[in-house]
Parts: C-alpha cells; structure tokens; sequence
C-alpha cells in the first residue's frame, strides 16, 4: 500500500494542550494532514483503544488513515489502518504477520545499521530521527539533523526506492523545509501542530513547505 506521509500528526494526549484529539484531528486534517498517529504512552489500553475508535469515526470521512503507536493490539481492536512500531516494540516481521498484507505497518529508522538491515519488504513506511532536538520524547538519541537523515534515505532508497520516508523530531514551520530537502518524503509533528495556538493553519503553514519542496524536487 502507498502511504501519504506528506503530513503525519502526531496526536499525544500528553502533548495536546489539554485539546480532544478528535478535536485535534478534524482541524489537523482540514489543514492537510494526510496520515494521523494516535500516540498515548501512559493511557490505560481501555483508554487508548477509547481513543483510536473515536480518531477512526473522525478520520474516515476525510479517507486518512489512523496508525496506532507501539500497539498491535489496540489498532485491532478498535480497526485501526495499521501500526507504527520502533526499534523496542513488536517486530516488524510480527506485526505484519498479525495484521495482514492490508495494514499499514510503519517503522522507526534511527540509524544507518538499521537502515540496513530493517526488512523494508514488508513496511509501508519508515520514520527517521531524531532529526532535531525534541521535547515530546523521553531520552532521545542526539539529533542527527538534515545530513544524518539524508545518510539513512540514500540507504533506504538503494534498498526500497519507492518506500516512502517521513522525517520526525523537533520538526516545526521554521526548519521542515531542509528536512524533505535532504530527503523525506513528509514530516511527522506532535508539538508544532498540538500545542500551536492555531493547530489547522498550522497544519496548512506545515503542507505547504513539504509540498513545495516536494515540487521543487520533481522539477
Ligand atoms: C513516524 C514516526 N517515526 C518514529 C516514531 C518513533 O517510534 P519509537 O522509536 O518506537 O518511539 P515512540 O513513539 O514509541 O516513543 C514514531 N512514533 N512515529
Ligand atoms: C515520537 C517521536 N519519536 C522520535 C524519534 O526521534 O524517534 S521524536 C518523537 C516526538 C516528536 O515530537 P515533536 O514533533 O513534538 O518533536
Ligand atoms: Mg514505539
């Protein structure tokens, strides 16, 4: 499946303003957000899957998908497009075994080893960072800016050239533009568009500087 990955928000009750996400999602979306990650580290997983079922019923009329971090389980249970899953969570080869071909199944890429070594068959898309330094993390790896993400996509486009690549980490209007310049194919974001005064303007301000790199890099 190809996944749009332009503008991933990522919605984290911890970094959300106290906002509902289903509130987030409806002005995230309206601004451009072409795929939404329900991200809750700290919920109860009755609470979590309380929340992916209700981020499916807001998000299906607009046909984004809603991932769910880290739990297979929940993404199930609540029907879900799929997961996204990192270095510490469920295996790659498990997740895609437990949902099917039809799920989206996302993977976080932090280094060039595991760039290499990642099975990049079975994943929709990968996630690289950190690219900046970020607060919506606890002990985050140093950030490997621009240049580090541009290292790890000239691996995986050798390996996978059509996987799309989404750049996350510390990722706001000011810098997004020379992380899709380095390489991504989009930008995942929690703060700049949760916690910004005006989440959908936000989210349209952050469309358009992928989309016009994006176009840049087609010329
Ligand atoms: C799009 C995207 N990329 C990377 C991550 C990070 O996943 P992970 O390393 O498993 O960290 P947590 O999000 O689980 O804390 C992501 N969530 N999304
Ligand atoms: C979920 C996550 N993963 C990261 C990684 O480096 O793998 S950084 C991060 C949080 C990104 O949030 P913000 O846009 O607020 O910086
Ligand atoms: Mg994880």
């Amino acid at each position: 499946m190809t996944v749009d990955v332009r503008l991933n928000a990522i919605l984290d009750p911890e970094r959300a303003g106290g906002r509902p996400l289903v509130d987030l999602a409806r002005a995230l979306v309206a601004g451009g957000a072409t795929l939404v990650q329900l991200r809750d580290k700290h919920g109860s997983t009755r609470r979590m899957i309380e929340e992916a079922r209700a981020l499916v019923d807001v998000l299906a009329p607009f046909g984004v998908p809603l991932v769910i971090n880290d739990r297979v389980d929940v993404a199930l249970a609540a029907g879900a497009a799929g997961v996204h899953v990192g270095p510490d969570d469920m295996a790659v080869e498990d997740a895609r075994a437990i949902l099917g071909p039809g799920a989206i199944v996302g993977h976080s890429i932090k280094t060039l080893d595991a760039a290499e070594r990642v099975p990049l068959d079975l994943l929709d898309y990968a996630g690289v960072g950190g690219v900046y330094a970020t607060l919506s993390k606890d002990n985050p790896a140093p950030p490997m800016g621009p240049e580090g993400l541009g290292k790890i996509r000239a691996v995986l486009r050798r390996r996978a050239p059509t996987m799309p690549v989404v750049g996350i980490a510390g990722i706001e209007i000011g810098n997004a533009a020379p992380v899709v310049a380095a390489g991504a194919d989009g930008v995942a974001v929690i703060s700049a568009l949760s916690l910004s005064p005006d989440p959908e303007v936000a989210a349209r301000t952050l469309r358009t500087i992928v989309d016009g790199v994006l176009a840049e890099r087609a010329a």
